[in-house]
C-alpha cells in the first residue's frame, strides 16, 4: 500500500475508535437494536408486521404479515389455487386492500403497459455500461430514467404512485437486460434482448427475458413467483426500507430514493447475502472432504467464522437475523419448495449439505461469539440454491431481491410522504474532549 495511504489509515483508526463500553455508558443501542434484537421504535406502519417476540418479550417463531395477512396463508392459498401472486400482493402492499378479479386484471394490464423502457434506453444506457455488478448498473439505470420524466420532482401521492408502478414494471426488464449486457460485452456470449410479453406475469417474464429460447416450465415460474412474494416487504426498519424512509423524509425524488435503497440492499449483510450464501456453500463443498462428517463441517465453519477461509470476512451468510430469533418464517416456507425442487432437479446430495450447514452454522456462531438471542437461518440461506436450480445466474440473485423489494420500498415511501412531513434526524452523542486549536507553526 502507498505509504501516504498507510499513514492516513493509521490516523483514521486511532482517531475514530469508540470504546465498546461507551455504548452502555451513554445508553446508545448499537445498530439501533438492544442485545435481544428488539429495534428502537422509529415509526409506525400499516404495511407489514415482523414478529419475533410475544407480548412478554419471549422469543417466538417468526411471523410476517403483509397488510395484516399472514404471508404463510397468502402463499398457501396461491399454491392451492395454482396461480401466480406477485401482482396481487403488489396491489395489496401498495394500496392496502386485496384486489377483486376485475381490479387485479386492470392492475396487471397497467404493469404490462408500463414495462416498456423509453426509446433508445437499452442502447444508450444499459448496453453502453456493461458491468458484472448488475445492482450498480440498475442504480445507474434508475437515475438515468429520471431524465426521461418531466415530473421528476413532483412528490404528490398520485405522481409518486405513477413513478413507483413504472419502476416496479421496469425493474425486471432493467435487471435482465443489464445481465445480458454483461454476458455479451464482458463474457463474449451472444446478446439476447427479448421483449417482455404483456400476457405474462412478472415471474414468467423474468424467465422469458433471461433464457435464450424464452422457454420455462409452469413449475419454475411458480417457484420464482413465490420467491418474489417472500422478498417483497419486511417492515420499515430493514436497512434498505429504512433508507427509503430517510431519503424520502428529506423531500428527495422517487428515482434518487430508490437508487439509495438499491445501494443499501446490495450489501452482503442485507440482500447481498444471497449470492454470498450460494458461494459459501460452493466453497464448503470444495473444502470438506466428507460431507457426512458433522465435525469436519463444523471445523470448516469455524475457520470461516475466524476469517481463515472463504471470503475472510468472518460471516456465515444466510444465518442470523437482526429481528428473528427462533425462525425466519420465509425460510420455513421456502424450504418446502427447495426440497421438491431438489428432488426434481437431482440435487438431493447438495440439499443434504445445505441441511447440515443450516443446523451446524448457528451452533458454531453460538459457540464462538457472544450471542443473546437464538440464531437461525434466514431467507437468504436457500434463495441462491433455489435460483441456481432454476438456472438463474448468480449475478441476478440480489437483483431478484430488488425486483421484489421495490414494492415494499414504494409502499413505505408513500406512507412516509402521507404521514410524516418531518425530516428523519436522530442524534449522535459526541464523546470528544474539547481541545485548544493549535497554531500551524507549533504543530509536530
Ligand atoms: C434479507 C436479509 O437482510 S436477512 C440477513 C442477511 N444477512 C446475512 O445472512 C449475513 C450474515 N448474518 C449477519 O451478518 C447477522 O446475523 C445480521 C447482520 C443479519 C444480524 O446481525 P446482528 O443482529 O448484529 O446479530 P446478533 O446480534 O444476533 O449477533 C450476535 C453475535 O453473533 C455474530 N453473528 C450473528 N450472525 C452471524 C453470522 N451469520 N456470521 C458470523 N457472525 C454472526 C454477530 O457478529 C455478533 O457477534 P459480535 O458481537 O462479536 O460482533
Ligand atoms: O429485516 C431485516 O433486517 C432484514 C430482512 O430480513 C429483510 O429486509 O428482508
Amino acid at each position: 500500500m502507498d505509504q501516504r495511504l498507510k499513514a492516513y489509515e493509521e490516523k483514521v483508526l486511532s482517531s475514530s475508535k469508540i470504546p465498546i463500553e461507551y455504548y452502555e455508558k451513554y445508553d446508545v443501542k448499537k445498530g439501533l437494536r438492544d442485545i435481544n434484537g428488539v429495534g428502537v421504535l422509529a415509526g409506525l406502519t400499516n404495511i407489514s408486521a415482523v414478529h419475533a417476540t410475544d407480548k412478554n418479550g419471549h422469543q417466538i417463531p417468526g411471523v410476517l404479515e403483509y397488510r395484516a395477512f399472514n404471508v404463510k396463508d397468502i402463499v398457501a392459498q396461491l399454491r392451492e389455487d395454482n396461480r401466480f401472486g406477485f401482482e396481487e400482493v403488489t396491489y395489496l402492499l401498495l394500496f392496502g386492500v386485496l384486489p377483486n378479479q376485475k381490479e387485479l386484471k386492470e392492475f396487471q394490464a397497467l404493469l404490462s403497459e408500463k414495462r416498456e423502457l423509453p426509446v433508445g434506453f437499452v442502447r444508450d444506457v444499459i448496453l453502453s455500461h456493461p458491468s458484472e455488478d448488475v445492482m450498480n448498473l440498475m442504480s445507474q439505470c434508475i437515475l438515468s430514467l429520471a431524465s426521461y420524466d418531466e415530473n421528476v420532482s413532483d412528490i404528490s401521492i398520485a405522481n409518486v404512485l405513477l413513478q413507483s408502478i413504472q419502476l416496479i414494471a421496469n425493474f425486471p426488464v432493467i435487471a435482465i437486460y443489464s445481465y445480458q449486457a454483461h454476458q455479451h460485452y464482458n463474457k463474449h456470449e451472444s446478446l439476447h434482448i427479448h421483449y417482455p410479453s404483456s400476457d405474462l406475469t412478472t415471474a414468467e417474464n423474468i424467465l422469458r427475458l433471461l433464457r435464450p429460447d424464452q422457454k420455462y416450465s409452469d413449475t419454475e415460474a411458480k417457484v420464482l413467483d413465490v420467491a418474489l412474494i417472500l422478498h417483497m416487504e419486511h417492515g420499515g426498519g430493514n436497512n434498505s426500507t429504512f433508507t427509503t424512509h430517510v431519503v424520502t423524509s428529506s423531500g428527495s425524488d422517487t428515482y434518487a430514493t430508490i437508487a439509495a435503497a438499491l445501494s443499501s440492499l446490495k450489501g452482503p449483510k442485507h440482500g447481498g447475502a444471497n449470492i454470498k450464501a450460494a458461494k459459501m456453500l460452493e466453497n464448503i463443498k470444495k473444502n470438506v472432504s466428507n460431507p457426512n462428517d458433522d465435525e469436519e463441517i463444523s471445523n470448516y465453519l469455524k475457520q470461516i467464522l475466524n476469517k481463515e477461509a472463504f471470503d475472510h470476512k468472518g460471516l456465515l451468510y444466510g444465518i442470523g437475523h437482526a429481528i428473528y430469533t427462533i425462525s425466519d418464517p420465509r425460510f420455513e416456507i421456502f424450504k418446502t419448495y427447495v426440497a421438491e425442487l431438489a428432488a426434481e432437479k437431482g440435487r438431493l446430495e447438495d440439499l443434504e449439505l445445505y441441511e447440515k450447514v443450516e443446523v451446524l452454522a448457528p451452533q458454531v456462531i453460538v459457540e464462538e461469539r457472544k450471542t443473546y438471542k437464538t440464531i437461525s437461518p434466514n431467507i437468504d440461506f436457500y434463495s441462491g440454491f433455489v435460483y441456481e436450480m432454476l438456472g438463474i445466474p448468480q449475478e441476478l440473485y440480489t437483483p431478484l431481491f430488488a425486483i421484489a423489494r421495490i414494492v415494499g420500498w414504494s409502499a413505505h415511501r408513500t406512507e412516509e410522504l402521507i404521514n410524516m412531513n418531518k425530516i428523519i434526524r436522530p442524534a449522535y452523542e459526541s464523546v470528544m474532549d474539547p481541545k485548544e486549536y493549535i497554531d500551524m507553526k507549533v504543530r509536530e
